[in-house]
């Protein structure tokens, strides 16, 4: 769901649709635990189905892979990881610097899930001056004063924001000014940034008001139902169809 611009055309440079692109990490999950698992292969059904896909789907967006796979046998697991990371950029180490070290920042700082893919927390930024040297996750938070040297000194190019709202704007212009172009946005408010600058929102409270649409619409459907009107189960095939691959992401785009 767009709320806002993308910055970014439809289809990426070498022809991969966005919409693939979003999936992509969606596979890279779903693949990372086979892996675990030490499972060599997997069909394009078992894929699908633990990635919460479409298998159609997930075959046309491995084709922009030049990934085929082997009829009988299915992909290899591996491979794939090793694929779409590549095409993800996550080869390659990301320092992302945390800026607005509160209840948010601290919980995202303190997430093993980053750099375990290819993300390291460079720096922690809060314009508290009090919070000025003490560790978060082991790493000393830094003052706001200092961010454009810590983003130039560390080469960072992604900036989570986790600032009240109204901080938030001239936390991103700083940001962007020093050098940053893709930022994940926590606060509750819509970015404005220059062509070329990447934001992805986060916003939880907007999933849960997704999911209290859907509550009330079943609870209207289970009404109709005892009163002769749709049959729940209608109701629930018809959720059935919408599949997975309707769902919202909880990342979404500026
Ligand atoms: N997206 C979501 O799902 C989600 C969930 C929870 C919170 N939030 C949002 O995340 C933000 C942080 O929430 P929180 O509970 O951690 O708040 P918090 O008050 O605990 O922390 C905010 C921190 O930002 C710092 N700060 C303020 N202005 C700053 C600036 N200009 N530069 C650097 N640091 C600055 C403060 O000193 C503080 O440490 C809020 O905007 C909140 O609405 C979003």
């Amino acid at each position: 769901m767009a709320t806002g611009r993308t910055h970014r055309p439809a289809t990426r440079s070498r022809g991969i649709p966005e919409a693939t692109v979003a999936r992509l990490p969606l596979y890279l999950r779903a693949l990372t635990a086979l892996s675990e698992r030490s499972v060599p292969t997997v069909s394009s059904e078992e894929l699908a189905a633990a990635a919460g896909v479409n298998s159609a789907k997930l075959r046309k967006d491995f084709s922009y892979l030049g990934s085929y796979g082997t009829r009988g046998v299915g992909y290899d697991v591996e491979y794939l990881v090793y694929q779409i990371s590549r095409e993800l950029g996550l080869t390659q180490d990301w320092p992302v610097v945390i800026v607005g070290i509160g209840n948010l920042g601290a919980a995202l700082a303190n997430y093993g899930g980053f750099a375990s893919r290819g993300f390291r927390v460079a720096a922690l930024i809060d314009a508290d001056p009090a919070m000025a040297g003490k560790p978060v996750a082991g790493i000393p938070v830094q003052h706001s004063d200092d961010l454009e040297k810590i983003i130039q000194d560390n080469g960072v190019s992604i900036g989570v924001i986790a600032t009240p709202a109204g901080a938030a704007q001239a936390v991103c212009e700083r940001l962007v000014a020093a050098g940053v172009t893709s930022i994940l946005n926590f606060a509750p408010t819509v970015l404005s940034v220059p062509d070329g600058v990447d934001v992805r929102k986060v916003d939880l409270s907007i999933e849960l008001q997704i999911l209290a649409f859907h509550e009330q619409r079943k609870a209207g459907e289970v009404a109709a139902a005892s009163d002769g009107g749709v049959p729940a189960a209608a109701a629930r095939n018809e959720s059935a169809d919408q599949g997975p691959d309707g769902d919202m992401p909880a990342v979404m785009p500026a």
